[in-house]
């Protein structure tokens, strides 16, 4: 945990935030506002340490979200993972923020994830990985991983396949459509628009589940991770892995981003 600063209840590690408030409620901020939080390998490593944090802390609810009010997160970091040319390389990527969505899936405790803003490609995945996603009015969010010519590649779409339907896991993804958040309700994957000033919002819609003791939120949670096949659910990470990683390493994803990163606004 390098660059680590501290001030009462607050742990600003460089690109994550850890917020511990009073009510039981550890904030886990990733802090990329210029470019829409989009992650790379120091998120990831901060992410994981910020888990740990949290994990050990004396919270009830784990809450992930993103700086600003643009976007919750814009997935891999483009800029960075560009030179990311063959399978193995995209593949050593991908595992690693692979282990960070299943460590939040089967986190003991209960999981959010506070969409401030938009979130797109491996957003989305990182989304899901969380039990209850709440979002701002302005929120949209969009599977678009199609449009680079590459599939969920941190084990998003397994996940997906677990919290909603499966034929809108699957329009979501095949499709690679950018979603408005009274759609996102229709298709499940958001439980509540949060309007109003964000953070209290989120808050409010906690209330509920703050009123419970740590016990019974934990005993529900195990209840959760209960119903989950693990042993599947991890393989077919993997598996989603491997696939996504093939199609990484083609000229079609790499001309994708290549406009991306090039594009003239
Ligand atoms: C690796 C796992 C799978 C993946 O995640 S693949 C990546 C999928 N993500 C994307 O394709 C997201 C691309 N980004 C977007 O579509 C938009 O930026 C987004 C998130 C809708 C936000 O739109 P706006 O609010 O209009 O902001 P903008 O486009 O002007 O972006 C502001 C600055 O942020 C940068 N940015 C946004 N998303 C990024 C990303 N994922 N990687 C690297 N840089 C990214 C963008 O280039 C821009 O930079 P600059 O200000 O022009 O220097």
């Amino acid at each position: 945990m390098s660059n680590l600063t501290k001030k009462e209840g607050v742990i600003s590690m460089g690109v994550v935030v850890v917020e511990q408030e009073k009510n039981g409620v550890t904030w886990i901020r990733i802090n990329r506002e210029k470019i829409r939080n989009a992650i790379n390998l120091d998120v990831m490593d901060e992410l994981n340490d910020a888990l740990h944090i949290a994990e050990k802390d004396e919270s009830r609810i784990v809450v992930l979200t993103g700086a600003g009010d643009q976007a919750f997160c814009s997935g891999g970091d483009l800029s960075v993972f560009q030179s990311l040319k063959t399978s193995e390389e995209a593949y050593k990527m991908l595992m690693k923020m692979g282990a960070v969505l299943e460590k939040i899936l089967f986190f003991p405790k209960v999981t959010v994830a506070a969409l401030n803003g938009t979130a797109v490609g491996g957003g989305c995945e990182l989304s899901v990985a969380c039990d209850f996603r709440v979002a701002a009015p302005h929120v949209k969010m969009g599977f678009v991983q199609g449009k680079l010519g590459i599939t969920t590649g941190w084990g998003g779409g397994t996940i997906l396949l677990q919290r909603i339907s499966q034929a809108h896991a699957m329009e979501m993804m095949l499709s690679a459509k950018i979603y408005p958040a009274n759609s996102l309700i229709n298709l499940g994957i958001i439980q509540e628009i949060i309007s109003g000033p964000f953070q209290e919002g989120v808050l409010n819609w906690l209330k509920p589940y703050l009123n419970q003791n740590a016990g019974v939120l934990q005993a529900y949670k195990a209840r959760l991770l209960d119903s989950f096949d693990q042993l599947t659910i991890q393989n077919n990470i993997k598996r989603e892995i491997e696939e996504c990683s093939l199609l990484w390493a083609t000229d079609e994803h790499h001309e994708a981003v290549n406009r991306f990163l090039t594009r003239s606004k």
